[in-house]
């Protein structure tokens, strides 16, 4: 149980998961996370500004309790996802009053999964301010980082605005401030290419939107807050709108050392070529890992086996990954051997095919590399080295 104080009336509430591993069965954490949730007392009234998975729910309610929360007049839900929400059910027993507030999206989502009564939901409108009694809740709808449902909360008396996951981080930190930009980079990335780089569209506008307000405290949903918004707004910038880096992503897999053998000798040519590489041996990788390493490559190289008339399944999985995120690379290519025959190439280029990227001519061979092949990666990574300085 800790309660932690950001300004006089609003505290900290929430819950550190210092174990968790995999993120919605598919993120690795392998620094776990938090579940931020924030007590706003104002002189009339009490709002709760998110809550945490069903799994800490008791750490939630704890908490309320040394905060002497007795009465809540609203839970305000930015997003639905029951790592926010999943004690919401509990709450709305705990505090009979509490009327959530949230966006329309938000609403039916909460009535869909936990099956609220109708009647303990208020939708607010974009730019709609609830007063707490000095302090004044300003809702700005901010749809697509990374749900519909999104909405960030401000308050302009205490300059904070709560951001949910957007420029949230996963890391289960005893900081309630991270001020290492090193630390606070590594973390926020890894999030950022995990569950925000898909709309990396959408973030521009937030940006210039919290931009035109006086923030001096970013409070997010995961991670510890910001109290020099500049760092992690500069870094989001950067991901989401800089150009990609001269960089070639190497994913790989080999059963036998062929392909192995294959990316070893593309690495050396590409290095040679003063291209920066990031390799990945995907039956030991961490996915996240591999998906930051996306996030400024120009380049992306699928290196696979024929296993089955296909690609190896670990290959399908990050190249259907890599195009789930939508990464800025501009070209991509395939490698690897076989020994009779399949669809490797041609499977692997359909599943990147939503990335538009550039193909690349494959350099696909028949067993172990021979003289011939060896050139034909030398090619390939001149012809990565002439695109990547484009
Ligand atoms: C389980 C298994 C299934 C395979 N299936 C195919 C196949 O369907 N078509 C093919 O051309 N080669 C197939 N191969 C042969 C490999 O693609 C070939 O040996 C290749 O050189 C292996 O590359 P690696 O050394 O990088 O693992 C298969 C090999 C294994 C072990």
């Amino acid at each position: 149980m800790v309660v932690r104080t950001i300004k006089d009336g609003i505290s900290w509430v929430g819950a550190i998961d210092w174990d968790l591993r995999l993120f919605d069965s598919l993120i690795p954490t392998p620094k776990g996370t938090s579940y931020n949730s924030y007590l706003v007392k104002g002189s009339d009234k009490t709002a709760l500004l998110d809550a945490v998975s069903e799994t800490k729910e008791m750490e939630l309610v704890t908490n309320l309790m040394a905060a002497k929360a007795d009465v809540i007049d609203y839970i305000v839900v930015h997003h639905a996802e029951q790592d926010h929400t999943g004690c919401l059910p509990l709450l709305l027993e705990l505090y009979p009053s509490a009327l959530v507030l949230t966006s329309p999206k938000a609403k039916e989502l909460l009535i869909e999964f936990f099956g609220i009564d109708e009647g303990r939901i208020r939708v607010v409108e974009d730019n709609e301010t609830v007063d707490l009694g000095g302090k004044t809740m300003q809702f700005f709808h901010a749809p697509w980082v990374h749900w519909p449902d999104t909405m960030f909360t401000y308050i302009a008396e205490d300059q904070i605005i709560f951001t949910c996951d957007f420029l949230g981080s996963h890391i289960a930190a005893s900081d309630l401030y991270i001020n290492d930009p090193e630390r606070l980079y590594e973390s926020a990335k890894r999030y950022y290419a995990e569950i925000m780089m898909p709309f990396a569209g959408s973030i521009p506008a937030y940006l210039d939107k919290i931009e035109s307000l006086n923030v001096e405290i970013i409070a997010p949903s995961h991670g510890p807050l910001y109290n020099n918004p500049d760092l992690i707004m500069g870094y989001y910038r950067q991901w989401a709108t800089g150009e990609p880096k001269n960089t070639a992503v190497i994913a790989y897999v080999s059963m036998h050392g062929s392909t192995k053998k294959m990316v070893d000798i593309l690495s050396n040519a590409l290095i040679a070529e003063g291209v920066d590489i990031e390799r990945f041996n995907l039956p030991e990788t961490d996915i996240g890992l591999l998906a930051m390493s996306l996030v400024e490559a120009k380049t992306i190289i699928v290196a696979t086996p024929t296993v089955l008339f296909g690609a190896h399944p670990l290959a399908i999985y990050a190249a259907y990954l890599a195009a789930a995120i939508k990464p800025k690379a501009q070209y991509a290519t395939v490698i690897g051997s076989f020994g009779w025959g399949g669809k490797a190439v041609k499977q692997i280029a359909e599943i990147i095919a939503p990335l538009k990227c550039e193909v690349i001519e494959p350099v696909y061979i028949k067993g172990h590399p021979t003289e011939k092949d060896i050139a034909a990666l030398k090619e390939l990574a001149k012809t990565i080295a002439a695109k990547n300085a484009k």
